[in-house]
């Protein structure tokens, strides 16, 4: 897929999508390197699974291979808005960290490009307003992962259409705590007028319900759902 679409168009397909997920569940369908299930068949399997028990949920989806896999096992089940992100790197910016990885997770079908908004250098050394023009140039929508509030505020003034609490806890200077950031979820949603999404570190339901009440626009939940290997190590520390 290289369609261009006009600003406008955009700006009526956005507000469809975006009304989709309000409100909802996002399932963040990954696996990290080395993990068993780090393979884009397992991957798709994952998800066809979130998808039969949560038919509403959106999916965010690492690397272009994964999100075509995922594409196909749930093309036929809603089909369900994807959320795409290339994970490039482990150190930094490494989530979507240029336009060329922005482009190419468009291309691999994610309606929503999710990508690294937080004030650290770019690998590239470019801006990122360089990647929001491109994923708008697609005819998509960005997701701006941040850490704080100030990172937030200045990723929607570049044109985000969007921004998630995602890396709050995984910068040196961001807020660090066993579980969800709702305060930055709350101060968030109290500033900006574009949707905010809380995602990280969601362990429990009544923790998703709370990031509502706090004034998410919806909830992405990840290891919780989908990395046995994260929920198993945390039942067996709590009965050590
Ligand atoms: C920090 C980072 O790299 N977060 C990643 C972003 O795509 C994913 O590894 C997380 O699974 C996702 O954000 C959901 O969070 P949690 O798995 O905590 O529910």
């Amino acid at each position: 897929m290289t369609e261009v679409t006009s600003d406008e168009d955009r700006s009526d397909g956005a507000k469809d999508l975006l009304e989709t997920v309000r409100g909802g569940l996002i399932v963040s369908c990954q696996a990290p390197p080395g993990d068993p299930l780090r393979a884009p068949a397992h991957i798709a399997a994952i998800a066809a699974s979130v998808v039969a028990g949560a038919p509403a949920a959106g999916l965010r989806v690492q690397g272009v291979d994964d999100i075509l896999a995922v594409r196909e096992a749930v093309g036929d089940m809603g089909p369900p808005p994807v959320i795409g992100l290339w994970k490039d790197g482990a150190e930094g910016v490494f989530i979507t960290p240029t336009a060329a990885h922005a482009v190419a997770v468009a291309d691999a079908g994610a309606e929503i490009v999710a990508v690294d908004a937080t004030a650290r250098p770019r690998p590239d050394g470019r801006p990122l307003s360089e990647t929001v023009e491109a994923v708008h140039a697609r005819g998509r929508l960005l997701m701006a992962d941040v850490s704080t509030v100030e990172e937030g505020v200045a990723a929607a003034g570049l044109g985000a259409d969007m921004v998630s609490t995602t890396l709050s806890g995984y910068t040196p200077y961001s807020r660090r705590a066993p579980g969800p950031d709702l305060e930055l979820v709350a101060e968030l949603a109290a500033r900006l007028d574009v949707p905010v999404f809380a995602e990280g570190r969601f362990h429990t339901p009544e923790q998703a319900r709370a990031a509502l009440d706090a004034g998410a626009w919806g909830v992405v939940v990840g290891g919780a759902i989908t990395a046995p290997a994260a929920i198993a190590a945390r039942f067996a520390a709590a009965l050590d």
